[in-house]
């Protein structure tokens, strides 16, 4: 039975998990794991699907609404035998035989989880039971991909798994992070009411390439204009901190979770941590050093600092990142750069 690596607020699970379909175990049925991913054509989603796909024992299913993702972003898998796109809405039930459930379909930049926070909620309410429901039916496993976001602007630093965040339940940025923290709780209430095996990764800034050009994260503005030439858009004051995880480093800790013992929650990010005035110096000095860096406004309750505690990921799961941002910034230059036809100058 799953360990809970949680936050001393430790519970016992009595109920075993629902039975797997007992074709899983049929002398004569295909023996591959099949597995869903929900919100696979966003940008995490389809790192992680193309990891999944190394592995010809699996069975790949997509479900994405396109609100962000795109069809692009799975291009070289459309039509392979082992894997299938459906365009389907999470807040929608959805009937399918799998074995895991990787469920990331969210909204996760502020500019579109803002822009419809009633749908945003519903997403990560509705959409969470849906694919909790799914679980029940079917006897799969599910991980959730939760967020740094239930921290809110944290009082601790860094922030681990025990600290319960300072999230302001009214604000404009809650349709998200209390969207998440219910979703979090559904997931340890399915758990201890009906043994679905869970698993909660609380992921913190990630970057790399495939984010949309225009997704409005602080990563992708700024090497998209550092790309264009514009000036680099820093919002007041700049001295708020993030920590950046590059995407493959992502995934890995993605699987390792769901492939290893423990329920989480468990904290996967890179715990390097910079203002956002020296991400912004570190983008011009390696991508453009012809470019401004201009200060704008900001939006409210933006979280003033933000690090990983990984010190659970290390132990339980073996994991921590291999990719610093001096690193990862020029992996994502090329990919924009190919994008937008901005070919480097020399
Ligand atoms: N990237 C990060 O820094 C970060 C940090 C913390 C948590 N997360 C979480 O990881 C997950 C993936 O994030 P991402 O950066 O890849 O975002 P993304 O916006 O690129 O991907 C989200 C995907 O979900 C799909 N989607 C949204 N609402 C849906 C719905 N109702 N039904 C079906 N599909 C829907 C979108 O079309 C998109 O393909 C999200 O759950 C997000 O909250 C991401
Ligand atoms: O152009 C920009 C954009 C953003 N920023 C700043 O950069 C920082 C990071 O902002 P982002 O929009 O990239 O992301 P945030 O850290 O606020 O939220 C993210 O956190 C974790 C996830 O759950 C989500 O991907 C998202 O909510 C903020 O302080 C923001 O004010 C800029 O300085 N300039």
């Amino acid at each position: 039975m799953a360990k809970e690596a949680s936050n001393g607020n430790s519970h016992v699970t009595t109920k075993p998990p629902p039975t797997p379909s007992p074709l899983r175990n049929a002398k004569f049925f295909q023996a591959n794991m099949r597995i869903l991913v929900t919100g696979g054509a966003g940008f995490i989603g389809s790192h992680l699907v193309d990891r999944l796909m190394e592995n010809e024992k699996n069975e790949v299913i997509v479900v994405d609404n396109y609100f962000t993702g795109s069809k692009d972003n799975l291009k070289k898998w459309i039509g392979h035998p082992r894997f299938e796109l459906i365009r389907h809405d999470v807040t929608e039930t959805l009937l399918v035989e799998v074995d895991q459930i990787y469920h990331l379909a969210c909204p996760a930049s502020p500019i579109f989880y803002k822009y419809n926070p009633v749908k945003t909620i519903k997403t990560n309410v509705i959409g969470t039971l849906n694919m909790l429901g799914l679980a029940k039916r079917v006897g799969a496993r599910i991980l959730l991909t939760s967020t740094s976001e239930v921290y809110g602007d944290p009082l601790v630093h860094p922030q681990d798994e025990s600290y319960w965040g300072n999230v302001n339940p009214i604000g404009v940025r809650s349709c998200y992070d209390e969207g998440k923290r219910v979703a979090e709780t559904l997931m340890f209430d399915y758990h201890r009411q009906h043994g679905i095996e869970i698993r909660i990764a609380r992921i913190f800034n990630t970057y790399g390439p495939r984010m949309n050009i225009d997704d409005g994260r602080v990563v992708s503005n700024f090497i998209a204009q550092a790309v264009r030439g514009e000036p680099l858009t820093v919002q007041a004051p700049g001295t708020q901190t993030r920590s950046f995880c590059y995407v493959s480093d992502m995934v890995d800790g993605l699987i390792r979770l769901m492939e290893g013992e423990n329920t989480g929650p468990i904290n996967i990010g890179n715990p390097g941590e910079f203002t956002m005035l020296e991400l912004a110096e570190t983008v011009k000095e390696l991508i453009n050093p012809d470019v401004e860096i201009i200060s704008v406004e900001n939006t409210p309750d933006d979280p003033r600092q933000r690090k990983p505690d990984i010190t659970k990921a290390k132990e339980l799961l073996g994991w921590e990142p291999k990719i610093k941002l001096r690193d990862g910034l020029p992996l994502m230059e090329d990919d924009f750069r190919t994008r937008l036809g901005v070919p480097r100058k020399n």
